[in-house]
């Protein structure tokens, strides 16, 4: 019998590992198996067919592996992805097993939203677990031909909030930072950082909490030197015309309040048209007569909506980021112009 868990009742952080085929989730995974930075990690392991040969790759001895296969996580085994994290979560607060994280590896050609949606479509599960972070790596010598044939690779990147650049090492700066402009276009809230040997840096990589509501959602975007760069006139929101990348993001923003009422609608009306394009959107919102933040963020039609911190001597702001496919940014500024309040 393992050792009892600290915290039974406390939700459990889930990363979900994702990233092209061959781009070096399972090298990652490993790393993070083997480095002693005391959290007891278990594994879903995914793939297509009938034998897990990831799951072989790992290094087992300190996590419980769950192997998942004949099938993707993103459409027809993601049902099977509820049933194994409900059953870890009953052995573990049976005893059985001890664990304090959970990692999901994806196979290459998932799409992450599904994965992400089972987290907040299932009750049970958004009680048992709290969906911390997508982290995605990304193949530096084969990404630019991937990004041009695999649409999903956009949206592994778009869904990221930490972007991992594996095999930096073979190929030339130029191309390199070719690259990582790239990614920064497609997805800017991920920070980005290179792979490479030695230590991991696992306050970059665990407890991210990239899905919570609150108002440091946009906090990257928030800084003094903004990370966030917003789209500077219309055309130029996908990624840039050279690589014609579909996913791109969009700011829009007002130094103001915007009406609840209308903000809502518009909002809603943005999902109803556009929910399969918008990967993750993320605001922070400044409502009239009311002290406190209005923060909400979502995946593609589900999205969470709450009060945040108190604005007190702050400025007064609205800020909605928007990652997504084929944004529209003229109807998207035109319907956001509609809620601002204008002082
Ligand atoms: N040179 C170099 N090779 C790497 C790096 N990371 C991973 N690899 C190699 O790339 C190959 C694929 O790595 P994996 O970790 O199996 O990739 P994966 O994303 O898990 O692959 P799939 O599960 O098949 O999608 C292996 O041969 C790794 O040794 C890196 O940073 N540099």
């Amino acid at each position: 019998m393992s050792a009892p868990n600290p915290s039974p009742r406390l939700p459990i952080p889930v990363t979900v590992l994702t990233g092209f085929l061959g781009a070096g989730k399972t090298t990652l995974l490993n790393r993070i198996l083997t480095t002693a930075h005391g959290h007891r990690i278990a594994v879903i392991e995914n793939e297509f067919g009938p034998v897990n040969i990831d799951s072989e790759l790992l290094v087992q001895q300190s996590a419980e592996v769950v192997e998942m296969t004949n099938g993707c996580l993103c459409c027809t085994v993601r049902g099977d992805l509820a049933k194994n994290l409900l059953d870890l979560k009953s052995r573990r607060d049976a005893g059985e097993l001890a664990f304090d994280r959970i990692v999901i590896e994806t196979t290459g050609l998932a799409d992450p939203g599904p994965v992400i949606q089972t987290f907040f479509a299932e009750p049970e599960l958004a009680e048992a677990y709290l969906l911390d972070a997508v982290l995605t790596v990304v193949d530096a010598v084969h990404a630019p031909r991937q990004l041009d044939e695999h649409p999903v690779l956009l949206k592994q990147i778009g869904f990221a909030d930490r972007l991992l650049v594996s095999k930096s090492e073979g190929i030339a700066a130029d191309a390199l930072g070719a690259l990582l402009n790239r990614l920064t276009r497609i997805n800017p809230r991920a920070p980005i950082r290179p792979l490479v040997a030695g230590e991991l840096d696992f306050g970059f990589l665990l407890d991210i909490r990239g899905f919570n509501l609150n108002e440091s959602l946009l906090a990257d975007e928030t800084a003094a030197t903004p990370r966030f760069r917003p789209a500077a006139k219309p055309g130029t929101i996908f990624g840039g015309a050279a690589h014609n990348d579909e996913i791109g993001s969009l700011l829009l923003e007002h130094l103001g309040d915007v009406d609840l009422e209308r903000i809502g609608t518009f909002v809603q009306g943005l999902l109803d048209r556009h929910g399969d394009d918008l990967l993750r959107y993320k605001g922070v919102l400044a409502i009239p007569d009311q002290e406190s933040r209005l923060v909400f963020q979502g995946v593609h039609r589900l999205a969470g909506f709450d009060y945040g911190a108190a604005w007190n001597d702050d400025i007064r702001r609205s800020r909605i980021v928007v990652i997504g496919r084929r944004l529209q940014e003229d109807e998207l500024r035109a319907g956001f112009a509609e809620c601002v309040i204008n002082a």
